[in-house]
């Protein structure tokens, strides 16, 4: 989740979903009722929309909050000026963190992941797994309009969720499209979207990974998500509390990952709700205010149409689409 709201991205959580569904129902139902959708429909996309969006009203009450709280210990941040405050001559390039290629398989025996990737928390790119999902040769932008343009989704605005000016509308598909697809210049995201559930037909162009069985959980815990937008879609540097198969069906993104035990390099944000979201901007690290950062160690790896990505527990990650894309993440115990 992310600052969104399941446990992933910061505008990610769940308390911030529970909130917002109580905050926001009424709203997401004269959403739905002003998109026009068929009554049962409606009450369907209600339901796994205000899990969605609820999140943004959080985020929103908090950043508004925050200015009112009593300042708290700032234990990784030096403060400005202070003798801790790192000595450096204006114009000093600083390094960011090396990178290190996340290694690639094919078709792995349930064993091998077991015992290589699973039981020691090491991400892998799983290739092969996917070719023969029906999504890989169905999904294009027209076939979404066709099966779901009438229906109404969630489609995070701005480019980060931790943004200020981030926020999160009710639009159909078809709108979406539009708006954000077809036109180039706005950055719409359909993120951590259970789109599967509310569109039941698009669930059988996929597969759960077989590698899933390796958990304690039961299948049907396993949350679906869908994340379909134009390039330049960015999720921020956060972790998640499941094992995750990220399964890209069309379209690149640039994904970089760094273990747990790095969490102290990576500068978490202090409030509750973003405490899963580093405040660190990945590709453009401000080394003064984050010195630690050049400590932390960074797995990276282009994901490609057909490959899935397996990022372990609490795995950090941060994910940026290089072109139109969309992905299915599997988030699993
Ligand atoms: O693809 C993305 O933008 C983010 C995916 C993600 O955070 C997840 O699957 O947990
Ligand atoms: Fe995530």
């Amino acid at each position: 989740t992310r600052g969104r709201t399941n446990a992933g991205p910061g505008g990610r959580s769940a308390g911030m979903r529970q909130v917002y569904a109580y905050g926001c129902s009424f709203g997401a139902l004269a959403e739905v009722a002003r998109a026009g959708a068929g009554p049962r429909r409606a009450v369907c996309d209600l339901g796994l929309l205000m899990r969605a969006v609820l999140g943004n009203v959080l985020a929103r009450l908090v950043r508004t909050l925050q200015p009112h709280l009593p300042a708290r210990r700032q234990r990784r941040t030096p403060r400005q000026g202070s003798a801790r405050t790192p000595r450096i001559a204006p114009g000093t390039r600083l390094a960011p963190p090396p990178e290190e290629m996340i290694p690639h398989l094919r078709c792995p025996s349930l064993e091998h992941f077991r015992d290589n990737y699973l039981i020691p928390q090491r991400p892998v790119v799983l290739e092969g797994v996917m070719d023969h999902w029906p999504c890989m040769k169905k999904w294009s932008v027209d076939y979404f309009c066709q099966v779901a343009g009438c229906r109404t989704v969630p489609v995070e605005l701005g480019a980060r969720y931790t943004d200020e000016e981030w926020s999160q509308q009710l639009m159909t598909v078809s709108d979406f499209i539009r708006q954000y697809i077809v036109d180039e210049n706005n950055v719409g995201y359909l993120a951590q979207h259970q789109l599967f559930d509310q569109i039941p037909e698009l669930k059988e162009d996929i597969s759960i990974p077989d590698y899933c069985c390796l958990g304690e959980g039961e299948e049907d815990d396993i949350t679906i998500n869908a994340w379909f937008g134009p390039g330049g879609t960015i999720s921020p540097l956060h972790q998640d509390p499941q094992q995750n198969f990220l399964a890209q069906v069309f379209g690149r993104k640039y994904i970089r990952l760094c273990s747990p035990r790095d969490s102290e390099n990576l500068y978490p944000h202090e409030s509750q709700i973003l405490h899963n979201t580093s405040q660190v901007d990945v590709e453009d690290p401000d080394l003064v205010k984050f010195p630690n950062f050049t400590k932390a160690a960074f797995q990276s790896c282009i994901l490609m149409p057909g490959q899935i990505l397996f990022i372990p527990v609490k795995y950090w990650h941060y994910v940026r689409s290089l072109e139109l894309s969309f992905s299915v993440s599997f988030w699993w115990s």
